[in-house]
């Protein structure tokens, strides 16, 4: 089942094409990730759907229903920003049901609802402060509960971690993953964090100029990129002989062989597991291979030694990657 569609739509501002001909289906109980550069239009997509923007010309479908007309309080949606409005005024409690109050749901429904969903975001014992008592990201899980509270067909998110720090960042998109597994509510998240959207999400829209470059799960995106554009939002690349390759996808050889391209050793990088070495080609370019400890120890570089690179793994090339004898 699709939960959301949006069909050929299109969305300017004066001569600009924000989105382009976007077409995209949203399957029922999905975590998908609009991914894409500043501007890309992943925000003004989302603010289509949810019905903050209306498009030019295309629909929008919520659960089949063809919502392009409606306004956003009749699509049955919630809806969480990067800066959201809380109500100072009202303790954390009284912010998350709010939703419910206004559709005068009974008193005790919503009290047990709220203390559900204040469970579900682990802010039980925070009911009685208010979003000024609350850390960042305590205050999106805020939002999240109330954006949840009135059980929307569809939560729209717009980089609602963006605002958080790096850490704190990482903890809530593990928080999501999990709270999704739990509510199973059909989510779109816009961010522009390949990292994000590649640990979160399920299926990931790739966004570029108005225009959607490849749909798939982040396994289907990483190892089969639609276009070189995908391939280097999705990770580190590098470029041999004009090709985009991955780091990891190079063979680093001691010794020339077919299809090597010569280069010098500028650094080499020790992460860890990984270790990163930094090349030159004899054009100037600089170009990184990223290899195992292991065997960088084989190699045992040095700076300024040439060695030989091309595209192949050195898992399956290790009597190339081996040294001369
Ligand atoms: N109300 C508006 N008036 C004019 N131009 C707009 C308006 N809203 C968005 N745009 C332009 O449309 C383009 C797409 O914007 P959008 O916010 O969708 O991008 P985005 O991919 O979400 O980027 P970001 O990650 O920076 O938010 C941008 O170039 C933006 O400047």
């Amino acid at each position: 089942m699709t939960a959301i569609s949006a069909i050929d739509v299109n969305k300017h501002y004066g001569d600009f094409a924000a989105l382009d001909n976007v077409s995209i289906e949203i399957p029922d109980g999905s975590l998908t990730a609009l991914l894409g550069p500043s501007g890309s239009g992943k925000s003004t997509l989302l603010r289509v759907i949810s019905g903050l923007e209306v498009p030019d010309t295309g629909r929008v479908l919520i659960a089949g229903e063809d919502v392009t007309a409606l306004t956003p309080q009749k699509r049955g949606i919630g809806f969480v920003f990067q800066h959201y409005a809380a109500f100072k005024h009202m303790t954390v409690r009284d912010n998350v049901a709010f939703g419910l109050k206004i559709r005068k749901r009974p008193k005790a429904e919503i009290s047990a609802r709220v203390d559900e969903l204040l469970e579900i975001v682990g802010l039980a014992g925070f009911q009685r402060r208010y979003p000024s008592q609350l850390s960042g990201g305590q205050r999106q899980r805020m939002a999240l509960a109330r954006a949840l509270a009135v059980e929307p067909k569809v939560l729209l998110l717009d980089e609602p971690f963006g605002a958080l720090d790096a850490k704190v960042r990482e903890d809530l998109r593990t928080w999501l993953r999990r709270l999704h597994d739990e509510v199973h509510v059909t989510t779109v998240l816009v961010t522009h964090d390949q990292e994000e959207a590649m640990d979160v999400a399920d299926r990931i829209a790739v966004l570029n100029a108005g225009r959607i470059e490849q749909i798939g799960s982040p396994r289907e995106l990483y190892e089969e990129p639609a276009n070189d554009f995908v391939m280097s939002f999705l990770g580190p690349v590098a470029t041999l002989g004009g090709k985009l390759v991955r780091p990891h996808d190079l063979v680093v050889s001691l010794r020339q062989i077919e299809d090597a391209v010569p280069v010098t050793v500028e650094r080499v990088v020790h992460l860890g597991f990984e270790v990163r070495i930094s090349l030159r080609d004899a054009d100037g370019e600089e170009l990184s291979a990223q290899t195992t400890r292991g065997e960088a120890a084989r190699l045992d570089l040095s700076e300024g030694q040439q060695v030989f690179v091309r595209p192949g793994h050195p898992a399956f090339d290790a009597d190339v990657a081996a040294p001369a004898a």
